[in-house]
């Protein structure tokens, strides 16, 4: 069974300047310990999709499943990860921040505080639990956003282009370091990119979306390459040929 299901899921908002159609029947399975990307121009329904299996918004049409219950609301079972830091609370440490969660589900201090190390180091972090947000770099804080997500172990972890406001070095770092997280839990991933490389480099299927009104899966390409991946290898090449010309029609316009 997989362990998230999106049936004919559509979404259409209505506001006072009339109704939207952002998501039109998507329909997708995701598997257990795979790394999804959702790949696809500004606008076209991706953060809309990402927010229904969030439980943040409500399916206008069709339903999500998880571990074959629908989904009407959030929970713990899945992490999110914004792309900016403003999630992160500002009073509390690195540490405490990563550790809220497990304060909430009622763990005692010693356990928490255990935990919460482990979750820093996991995030190459060792030794600056003790900072506040304000003192970390943006890298740092999508960092600690990533620990807390996984401290408290979600079923599947939500990431909202997590790198979008990071500078390119910074970023193909923070790619790397997921990459080897995932390899080392191998979580389920939902991770929304409009960047063709980052999409390649980090999923075992991406999804290309096609534009909107009624934003929809327009493919599904698997990237059987193995990890850590050579970005200037052939085969990397092959791969980002492949999606790019998936998304070409959508960049330029053609439908
Ligand atoms: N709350 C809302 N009310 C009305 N329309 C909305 C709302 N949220 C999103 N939309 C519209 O739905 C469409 C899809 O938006 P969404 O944010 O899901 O796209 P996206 O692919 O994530 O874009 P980006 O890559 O720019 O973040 C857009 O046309 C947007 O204007």
């Amino acid at each position: 069974m997989a362990l998230v299901t999106l049936e004919g899921v559509g979404k259409t908002y209505r506001g006072r300047t009339g109704a939207w159609e952002a998501v039109r029947d998507f329909t997708l399975d995701l598997a257990e310990g795979e790394f999804f990307c959702l790949l696809g121009t500004s606008g076209c329904g991706k953060t809309t999709v990402l927010n229904m299996v969030a439980g943040f918004e409500q399916p206008t049409a069709g339903r999500i499943l998880l571990d074959g219950r629908p989904v009407d609301r959030p929970g713990a079972d899945r992490g999110v990860v914004f792309q900016g830091h403003d999630s992160l609370y500002d009073w509390l440490t690195a540490l405490d921040n990563i550790a809220f969660g497990l304060r909430l589900r009622g763990m005692g201090r010693g356990e928490r505080r255990a935990k919460a190390e482990h979750y820093l180091k996991m995030v190459g972090l060792t030794g600056q639990g003790a900072k506040h947000p304000s003192e970390l770099s943006g890298g740092m804080k999508q960092r600690i956003q990533i620990a807390r997500a996984l401290a408290n172990d979600p079923r599947i972890l939500l990431m909202d282009e997590p790198f979008g406001a990071l500078d390119a070095m910074t970023r193909a770092v923070l790619q790397g370091e997921l990459s080897r997280i995932w390899a080392e839990t191998r979580k389920t991933v939902l991770f929304i990119t409009h960047d063709i490389e980052e999409a390649v480099a980090l999923a075992t299927r991406v999804g290309v979306m096609k534009r909107g009104p009624g934003g929809t899966l327009k493919a599904v390409i698997p990237i059987d390459l193995p990890f850590p991946r050579e970005r200037t290898s052939d085969a990397f090449m092959a791969a980002f040929r492949e999606v790019h010309a998936l998304i070409h029609d959508e960049i330029h316009g053609a439908h």
